[in-house]
Parts: structure tokens; C-alpha cells; sequence
């Protein structure tokens, strides 16, 4: 009997840990957590338990409802049949690995495995491949009998009607023209135009344009069924891999990167792992950067990546790749956990990292080690010796004590992960980072992932090409190759491509700059709409009924501590059976580009009390497409979510803010109160308008604006480069360096 973990499970069916284990609970089997096993039985009621629920609401009179159900069975029938041949090649997959996890004096570290999901992902991705092969050749097969080979003369094969199966959903795309629709479902345009006249839905014509609800409303007009054709991404197709044998594969060192709460010591830990373990002939070149090391323990080589280790989950992960395998978490034990502490630890969570924790500073006198344990079990991070699964290792940085211990932890999670890689293929990699060198033209630092880079290999950047002129390892060696998991500066690209974009390795540099030139083609912008799609509350309904929304992430930052607390327990309360409200990151401050990477890569809403996003905040924001909500109140942000999860989000006023002016001083004058001396900084300041005082990033009042003034003139409004006097409506509290933001509620049609 196959035997899976339960967190194996959770993974193929896109689930938490935690779900599955309420549906064990609910059918009464007994598992501790998620590193436990279950069985072919188990697994079984598993997917019993999640196949969708046929409980649509009825209505007979609905032609379209009926369609939706149609559908609904469909996607469970396809998903099912999907489901099988996953649980197949786990269960081949498997075989090998499930001897070492079982191991029993090993201890189990992992929550859940990105390899094991990607494999699973893989897996499926090859199989449609090869199906989509086997069909290809098929039909080549058909079309060649039909027109060539001696056959073909002397018997010509009777053409044969592709038999139409008149229930069979007819593929369409989102949007088409009327007569693209009626040629697809083959009926004359004309009896759709028609029919459309009659039905009073007025006067289309061949050309005009239908959006897939228009089309499927056409469609069940004349009793027919429409699906949406899979869209084929681009990007995705050129960056499709074959499945790997795991024969071909040998452990690879671990990439780790170091996160932490600013001043808790990262760079020191990084420098003093650096400098304690560098091999005898090395150090003279040990001061190169490139972005990452790699050093030598007893156990073996540790990549470790000194970018910010939030990048490496966020702006990294663009094209879906994963630059880490651990990530070491350092806490000051002088200080505890702190905001940036917190946002480490979910940038790890939703990038779905083994996270080691470091405590740091542990020779300074006012450290405490047991403080810090216990306020990262908030977070999850539970000690071994209290039960957990998270290991702990106190650390000096600057004593270097408990260094090799916890490089000896970094080598044992690592062992448990089984990182593997086949070093006897074209490489793979990410850029880790990449600039231009007045001398050397584009550089990039890049982590080979897979297979062995050469110099004089064929390369495939993103937009960038070339032929890898010369290498250049960490310790600023040239090299000529370099295998899984090492970071190499390379030489010899056309241009300097981004941070995170996947390196390939092509057969030729005409292959390799014919790639490039379909990235350019397509256009970062129109890949990133292409290759995601953001959450937005406005669209949430659509997206729960699509079944594409299961959880819906949010990211709170509040003015407060206490009002990040509140809105934390008002939002998880709004979860029902079709949804589950997570707020996956919470914080006091203005939003920042970080919260918006973190919302970005894990398909989440943010939203604002009292606060304001920094201007870079915002404009990521708005090139990422997170749907960023502030808020004066909070009951205001519960209604609007539980609105929108209804599809009942009606914000018929929308906030247009006009202009922004900085206070520069303040005078007080009897009978007015305080008048604040202002620079218009961009926009215009509108004395009809609302206006809102911040101060650091944090809403202090908002209110209306009871006077403008020019030198003596009470006037209209101000613009950008002005100066001019601001009165707020009662209140008096402002102050020098304050910004006011003016703004008004526009009507918006929905
Ligand atoms: N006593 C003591 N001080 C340490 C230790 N590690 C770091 N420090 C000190 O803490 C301060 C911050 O250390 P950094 O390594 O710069 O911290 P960081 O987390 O990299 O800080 P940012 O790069 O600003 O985020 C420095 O003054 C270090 O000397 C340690 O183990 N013991």
C-alpha cells in the first residue's frame, strides 16, 4: 500500500495542511500533523471530501445556471481524471524517496515541499505535453494518409465527416467577433443576428465584438454549450522544461539566504560565516561580491545568496522560479521579534520555505534566548524542545559561537529536503542580480540551478542573449564551468537582463537570441498581465465563482497595533465554506514596497487604517495590479469585503485625491486657528475637497478644508509650485513637515 505524508496531499490538491487534516478529523482518523502518513484509504476520502458540491442552487427556469452546473461536473470529472494519473506518478515518484523520509532517527523538518509540489506540477505539465504530442502525431498520421504515400493515388480514402458530438462545449475565446462565434458553433450568422433582434437584445452584425458571457448567452440561445479555450502563455511555453529522470539527479548544496529585522545581525552572520569558512588558498579573493557565496563545511557546500532575502521570495519568484531552499531567520536576542522579523517570516510562509531561526547577540549581556522562542510561537516557529518543528541555534556573530552548529542545522534541513539536481545537462538558472560594467559591458550574477553552465555556451536571458565569454566564481575566480547551486558572474550578454528572469542554456546563439527576441516581442508589461492575474476585491465574487479564489489573502497595516489586531479577527471571521479570509501579513506603518512584493507574489489585497503607501509603494502597486484599499474605519473595510465576497461591492464613490502640499510653517492667528504655510507639491489643493493630514506615513486627521488662502486672497484652489495658507475644518493640531493630501468622492458607474 502507497503511503503519502499528509502534507504530500495538501500539496497536489492545492490545499492547507490544515484542511486536510480537518477532513481526516472529520472522518475520524487519527493523524498527528501534517509529517504524518495516510494511506491509499485516506487519501481516497480525501478526494471524496473535496470534490466540488452539486448543490447549485436550482433553477429550472435558468438556461444559464443549468450551463454553469454542466460545467462545474465537467471541471470535477477533469480534475478527477487529472487527480488519478497524479496520484499515479506520485506513487512511482515516490518510491524512492519514502524509504529516506521514513528513516527513524531522521528528523522531519519539512512542512511542505516545493520540490514535491513542483514535481507534481511538472509531472502533469509533461503529460499534457505528451498528450498533446501523441495527438499531434496522430492527426499528422491522419493527414498524411489522406494526401501522401502510394495510398493516397490509387485508393483515395472517402473524407470522412469528423463526427460532431452536438453536446460537446464547442472552445471559443474570450472574445470574438459574431461571425467567429456562428462559424464555430456552425449556424448561419444571420439566425444569431436574427434571433438577437427578436430576443430585443438589439441589432448586432458579423463584426461586432462579443465577450465570452455574451457568446455562451448566444450559444444556449440555440442549445449549445461554450467553453473558454485555454489561453496559451507565451513566456510559459518558451520556459518549458522536460521532465527530469531521477536517476540522472545527485544531491546539490542548499541555497540559503538570511533574513531578519534590521540590525539583528544578518550582515554580521553573513561576514562571519564567510570569513571562518573560507579554504586556505582562497582568501585573497574572498572580498568579491556577486551576490552570493559559497562555502565549504564539514558537511558539505552552502550557497548563500546576500541579497535581501525578501527579494529572493518576491521580485525572484516573477517567473515562478524559487531561488532558496532555506531561509535563516536572525532574531537579536537582545531585542526580540520586531516588524521586519514578522514580514521575514511571511515572505518565507508564502514562498513556502523552510525557515531555521538564528537567535542572535546571544554574548551580549541583556540577551534572552528564551523570550525570543517564545514570541515566534505567535508565528508559528515552535522550538523542537517544546514540541515543534522549527530548530532554533543561538549564534554570536561576533564570538562566532553556535555558527557551525548552525551550519550543521543548515546541512541536516538540507538532507531532508532532498535538493537534487542533474549537473549532466544544458544549465538552468535565475539572475540573482545583474548590472552594466563600464569595461565589461552587461554582467550578470547568476545561480545555476540546474546542469552545468560552460564558457562558451549559447544563452538565453530573458530579452538578454549572448555566449558566455567568461565566468567568474565568488571568490572572483575565473572559472570555465559551473554546476547546481553555484553563483557565477557571466560575461558576454546583449544586455543586462533582470533580476529573477530565467537563464537557459539553447543549442545554438541563434536559438538562444531568437528566444529573447519573442520576451522583447511580448514586452515585460504585457507578460506580467499575461502571465498573472491580481486579485482585486471588485472581482472577487467572479473569481470565488470561478473556483479560482479558494483563500482570500489579506495584508493589514494599521496606525496601531490594536487596530491590526481587530481587523485580524473581524476579517477571519468572514470566511465561509467557499472562501477562507487569511491575513497572511500584519503591521504598524505606512505600506511599503515590501508589503505590496509579498501581496504580488501571494495573490493578496492590501489594506490601510489610518496609514498611507510610500510613493514607491504605490507606484508597484499599480505596475502589479495589487488592489490596495485604505481605510478611516474599520468597519467600513469589513463591510467591503464581505460585500465584495457576496459580489455585492458597490462603490458608487470613489476617492479621487487632487493634490498633495507639504506644510512648511505654521502661524496661528486668532479667530482662524492654525493656518498652515504650505507647498502645493504636485496636483491641485481644492477648497471644496477633503483633505488629510499625514504625518510619517500616518493618517493624524482627515476632514474638510474650511479655507485657502494667497497672500490676503481667499482662493478657489492652488497648484502644483504654489504656495499658499491651508485651514483645516476644527483642527488645529498641525504641524511643520506634515503633507496634505486633498481629495474628493467622484460617482462612479459601475
Ligand atoms: N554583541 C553583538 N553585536 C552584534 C552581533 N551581531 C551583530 N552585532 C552588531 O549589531 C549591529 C547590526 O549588525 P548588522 O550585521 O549590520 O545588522 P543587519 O541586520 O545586517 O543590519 P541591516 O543591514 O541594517 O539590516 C552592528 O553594530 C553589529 O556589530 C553579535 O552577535 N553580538
Amino acid at each position: 500500500m502507497a503511503k503519502f505524508r499528509v502534507y504530500e496531499i495538501a500539496k497536489k490538491y492545492n490545499k492547507d495542511n490544515k484542511e486536510i487534516l480537518e477532513i481526516l478529523k472529520a472522518n475520524h482518523v487519527e493523524v498527528k500533523n501534517h509529517m504524518s502518513t495516510i494511506g491509499d484509504e485516506q487519501i481516497k476520502m480525501i478526494e471524496n471530501a473535496l470534490k466540488p458540491k452539486k448543490e447549485a442552487k436550482q433553477d429550472h427556469n435558468s438556461k444559464k445556471q443549468e450551463n454553469s452546473k454542466r460545467k462545474d461536473n465537467k471541471k470535477a470529472q477533469n480534475m478527477e481524471k487529472k487527480n488519478n494519473k497524479k496520484t499515479q506518478e506520485v506513487k512511482n515518484n515516490k518510491n524512492n524517496s519514502r524509504n529516506k523520509n521514513n528513516d527513524g532517527d531522521k528528523k522531519i523538518l519539512r512542512k511542505d515541499n516545493p520540490q514535491n509540489s513542483q514535481k507534481f506540477g511538472k509531472n502533469n505539465k509533461k503529460n499534457k505535453k505528451f498528450n498533446n504530442k501523441n495527438q499531434n502525431q496522430n492527426q499528422e498520421h491522419k493527414k498524411k494518409k489522406k494526401t501522401s504515400g502510394p495510398g493516397a493515388f490509387i485508393k483515395p480514402e472517402p473524407v470522412k465527416k469528423p463526427e460532431v458530438d452536438p453536446n460537446a462545449p464547442v472552445k471559443i475565446p474570450p472574445v470574438l467577433t459574431l461571425k467567429e462565434l456562428a462559424d464555430a458553433l456552425s449556424i448561419p450568422a444571420n439566425d444569431i443576428i436574427k434571433k438577437l433582434l427578436i430576443s430585443g437584445a438589439g441589432m448586432l452584425n458579423v463584426n461586432s465584438e462579443l465577450d465570452f458571457e455574451k457568446a455562451e448567452e448566444i450559444a444556449m440561445e440555440f442549445d449549445r454549450l461554450v467553453e473558454m479555450e485555454e489561453q496559451v502563455d507565451v513566456i510559459e511555453e518558451l520556459l518549458k522544461e522536460e521532465e527530469e529522470d531521477e536517476t540522472d539527479m545527485i544531491v546539490r548544496p542548499p541555497v540559503v539566504c538570511v533574513m531578519g529585522h534590521v540590525d539583528h545581525g544578518k550582515t554580521s552572520l553573513l561576514d562571519k560565516i564567510r570569513s571562518s569558512h573560507v579554504t586556505t588558498g582562497e582568501a585573497g579573493g574572498i572580498t568579491q561580491h556577486i551576490g552570493a557565496y559559497v562555502v565549504e563545511t564539514s558537511n558539505g557546500k552552502i550557497t548563500f545568496l546576500d541579497t535581501p532575502g525578501h527579494e529572493a521570495f518576491t521580485s525572484m519568484r516573477m517567473r515562478g522560479a524559487q531561488s532558496t531552499d532555506i531561509a535563516i531567520l536572525v532574531v537579536a536576542a537582545d531585542d526580540g521579534v520586531m516588524p521586519q522579523t514578522i514580514e521575514a517570516i511571511n515572505h518565507a510562509k508564502a514562498a513556502g520555505i523552510e525557515i531555521i531561526v538564528a537567535i542572535n547577540k546571544i554574548d551580549k549581556e541583556s540577551a534572552n534566548i528564551e523570550r525570543v522562542k517564545q514570541e515566534l510561537i505567535e508565528y508559528e516557529l515552535v522550538p523542537e524542545d517544546w514540541g515543534g518543528s522549527t530548530i532554533f541555534c543561538p549564534v554570536s556573530a561576533h564570538t562566532g559561537e553556535g555558527i557551525d552548529e548552525l551550519l550543521d542545522m543548515v546541512s541536516l534541513t538540507a538532507e531532508v529536503l532532498e535538493l537534487k539536481a542533474n549537473p549532466n545537462r544544458k544549465a538552468r538558472g535565475i539572475v540573482l542580480e545583474a548590472q552594466l560594467d563600464k569595461g565589461r559591458g552587461p554582467v550578470a550574477t547568476v545561480l545555476v540551478q540546474k546542469g552545468t553552465l560552460h564558457v562558451g555556451d549559447a544563452v538565453a536571458i530573458g530579452s538578454a542573449h549572448g555566449k558566455v565569454r567568461a565566468m567568474i566564481n565568488d571568490k572572483g575566480k575565473r572559472i570555465k564551468t559551473a554546476g547546481p547551486s553555484t553563483p557565477v558572474e557571466i560575461l558576454g550578454l546583449s544586455e543586462v537582463p533582470n533580476a529573477g528572469e530565467v537563464m537557459m542554456v539553447m543549442d545554438s546563439e541563434k536559438e538562444a537570441r531568437s528566444v529573447a527576441e519573442k520576451f522583447i516581442a511580448y514586452g515585460r508589461e504585457k507578460m506580467l498581465s499575461e502571465t498573472k492575474q491580481q486579485l482585486s476585491l471588485d472581482d472577487l465574487f467572479n473569481q470565488i465563482q470561478a473556483g479560482s479564489v479558494k483563500e482570500l489573502n489579506i495584508i493589514v497595516k494599521a496606525d496601531v497595533q490594536g487596530s491590526v489586531e481587530a481587523v485580524k479577527q473581524s476579517l477571519v471571521k468572514l470566511s465561509n465554506d467557499e472562501v477562507a479570509v487569511k491575513v497572511i501579513h500584519g503591521g504598524v506603518g505606512a505600506i511599503t514596497e515590501s508589503d505590496v512584493n509579498l501581496a504580488a507574489a501571494s495573490n493578496a489585497i492590501i489594506i490601510g487604517f489610518n496609514v498611507r503607501p510610500e510613493p514607491a509603494a504605490k507606484d508597484a502597486a499599480s505596475a502589479e495590479k495589487v488592489d490596495l484599499r485604505l481605510y478611516r474605519v474599520i468597519y467600513n473595510a469589513i463591510e467591503d469585503i464581505e460585500a465584495a465576497m457576496k459580489g455585492m461591492l458597490d462603490p458608487e464613490f470613489v476617492e479621487k485625491v487632487t493634490g498633495h502640499a507639504e506644510v512648511r510653517q505654521i502661524f496661528k492667528a486668532s479667530g482662524v486657528g492654525t493656518i498652515a504655510g504650505s507647498y502645493v507639491l504636485d496636483g491641485t489643493i481644492q477648497r471644496d475637497s477633503s483633505a488629510r493630514i499625514i504625518r510619517d506615513g500616518i493618517v493624524v486627521h482627515e476632514g474638510k478644508l474650511a479655507s485657502i488662502q494667497r497672500g490676503k486672497d481667499a482662493v478657489k484652489e492652488v497648484r502644483s509650485g504654489f504656495e499658499c495658507g491651508l485651514v483645516m475644518e476644527s483642527y488645529n493640531d498641525i504641524k511643520e513637515g506634515d503633507q496634505i493630501e486633498s481629495f474628493i468622492m467622484e460617482e462612479v458607474p459601475r
